[in-house]
C-alpha cells in the first residue's frame, strides 16, 4: 500500500516529484514497520530482564544482602560500552540507558527489603 506524507500538502507535483514522495513514504513505512518490530524486542527482552531482577531482589532481601553491587555494575557498564561499540551504539547512551535500568532495579530490591 502506497501512504503520503501527512504533512504533504496536494500540489502541481510534477510525476516524478510524485514518485520519489511515493518511494520515500514506502522507505518512511518499512522503516517505521521495522521500529515498532525492534521496540517490541525491547520491551519482551526488559519483561524477562526485571524476572530475574525481581528474583536477585527477593533472594537479596531473604539473606539480608544490600540492593545494589557497585562492583558487579561497574562489570556491567564496561561490557556494555565494549558491546555498544561493536554494535554501533554510542557507548555513552548504552551506559546512560544501564544506569537507568539498574536505578529502577535497586528501587525495587529496596521496596523488597521494606
Ligand atoms: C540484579 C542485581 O542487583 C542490582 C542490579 C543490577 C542490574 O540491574 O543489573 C546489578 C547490580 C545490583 O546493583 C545484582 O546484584 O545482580
Amino acid at each position: 500500500m502506497r501512504i503520503r506524507f501527512s504533512n504533504q500538502k496536494d500540489g502541481p507535483l510534477t510525476d516524478t516529484a510524485t514518485d520519489a514522495v511515493t518511494r520515500a513514504a514506502d522507505v518512511l513505512k518499512e522503516h517505521r514497520e521495522s521500529i515498532d518490530r525492534l521496540d517490541a524486542i525491547l520491551v519482551y527482552t526488559l519483561g524477562e530482564r526485571f524476572k530475574h531482577t525481581q528474583a536477585v531482589g527477593k533472594l537479596k532481601a531473604e539473606h539480608a544482602l544490600p540492593p545494589s553491587d557497585p562492583a558487579r555494575e561497574g562489570k556491567q557498564i564496561a561490557r556494555l560500552e565494549d558491546l555498544a561499540k561493536r554494535a554501533d551504539l554510542d557507548p555513552e547512551f548504552a551506559k546512560k540507558f544501564l544506569n537507568f535500568i539498574i536505578a529502577e532495579v535497586i528501587q525495587h530490591h529496596k521496596k523488597h527489603q521494606e
